[in-house]
């Protein structure tokens, strides 16, 4: 431990280690599915919708919390002191409060489908939760082989949003894939952008993320790629007619997805002033998703 690490107060830990601003990820596929579903059948169901997004949060909780317990187990946290392993000193502590979010969080799925009378909407979260533990438990550790991106792209994009969708309507639409695709790809920029600060604790672990294999610059460029990709897709989506005009909104967070690309580029090699940027990738992903899932509800 340095001294300047030491020097972080325990509050300021607890909050790093719980993240709230992350949680939005989890709401925002159930908002945009449910969106897109009452754009298309004026159908919505408020109970589900609160359920759902309950669910959602504590099933990521479940996510984060083993990541720091598999995490652990391959050493690769152990200069991370916002871990949960690390500030509570107790693995099978973590291990069991995560079991718990995700046996609450599958209940709830389970009770949408009672609602429902149809299982579907579990068999699809019940992927997305295997998708959730390949990416850090064993033997599987996607994460470290630098697929993590695709597992959430999937996750949080086409199976998240078309459970969403479903729970409301309990039918399908390539509208509402369409819309996946861009809060997929939004989803997973907020993962690409937490690998840049942690270059050298993961080559020492052995994880070779997105940016240990592109480097810093090229990862930089590639962020911009993905970034930049979503709104001219939004807007052809607007022109062939399968998103309505109102969707447009969702270029309201350009200007964070400036502030984002700009500060990668610029400080993508310095570990201490790159870090934020999951942070404000977290707000281009919340203002594009939520005025998203808004343009869908005025444009109908
Ligand atoms: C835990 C995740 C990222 C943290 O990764 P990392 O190990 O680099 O972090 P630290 O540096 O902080 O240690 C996110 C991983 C996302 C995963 C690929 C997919 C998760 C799927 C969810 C379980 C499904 C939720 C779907 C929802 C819509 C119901
Ligand atoms: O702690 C993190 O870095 C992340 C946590 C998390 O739950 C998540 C979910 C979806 C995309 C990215 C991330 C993270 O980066």
């Amino acid at each position: 431990m340095t001294t300047n690490q030491i020097s972080i107060p325990k509050n300021k830990l607890w909050m790093a280690a719980i993240k709230p601003p992350m949680y939005s990820v989890a709401i925002m596929p159930i908002w945009v599915g449910s969106a897109v579903a009452f754009a298309e059948t004026k159908i919505f169901n408020g109970v589900i919708f609160a359920v759902f997004i309950t669910a959602a949060i504590l099933i990521l909780a479940w996510e984060n919390i083993s990541n720091d317990v598999f995490d652990a187990e391959t050493g690769i946290d152990k200069n991370k002191h916002h871990s949960l392993v690390n500030l509570t000193g107790n693995k099978q502590l973590m291990f069991w409060l995560g079991n718990l979010c995700l046996g609450s969080g599958l209940l709830g799925i389970i009770a949408i489908a009672l609602l429902q009378k149809d299982p579907t909407v579990i068999g699809i979260i019940l992927l997305c939760c295997g998708l959730g533990y390949m990416y850090q438990g064993p033997p599987f550790r996607l994460g470290y082989q630098g697929l993590g991106e695709i597992l959430c792209f999937f996750a949080f994009g086409p199976l998240g949003m078309t459970a969403a969708y479903y729970s409301q309507t309990q039918t399908w639409s390539i509208t509402n894939l369409a819309a996946a695709v861009i809060v997929g790809i939004v989803t997973s920029l907020v993962l690409f952008c937490s690998h840049f600060h942690q270059v050298k604790d993961d080559i020492a672990a052995g994880k070779r993320s997105p940016i240990v294999r592109l480097g810093t610059a090229k990862g930089a460029q590639v962020l911009v790629g993905f970034t930049a990709s979503i709104y001219p897709l939004s807007l052809l989506l607007v022109v062939l007619g399968i998103f309505p005009i109102w969707t447009l909104l969702s270029w309201l967070s350009l200007p964070f997805a400036f502030q984002l690309c700009r500060h990668v580029l610029e400080n993508h090699h310095l570990p201490e002033k790159v870090s934020n940027c999951k942070f404000i990738a977290v707000k281009v992903h919340f203002l594009s998703c939520l005025l998203l899932g808004l343009g869908f509800v005025i444009g109908s």
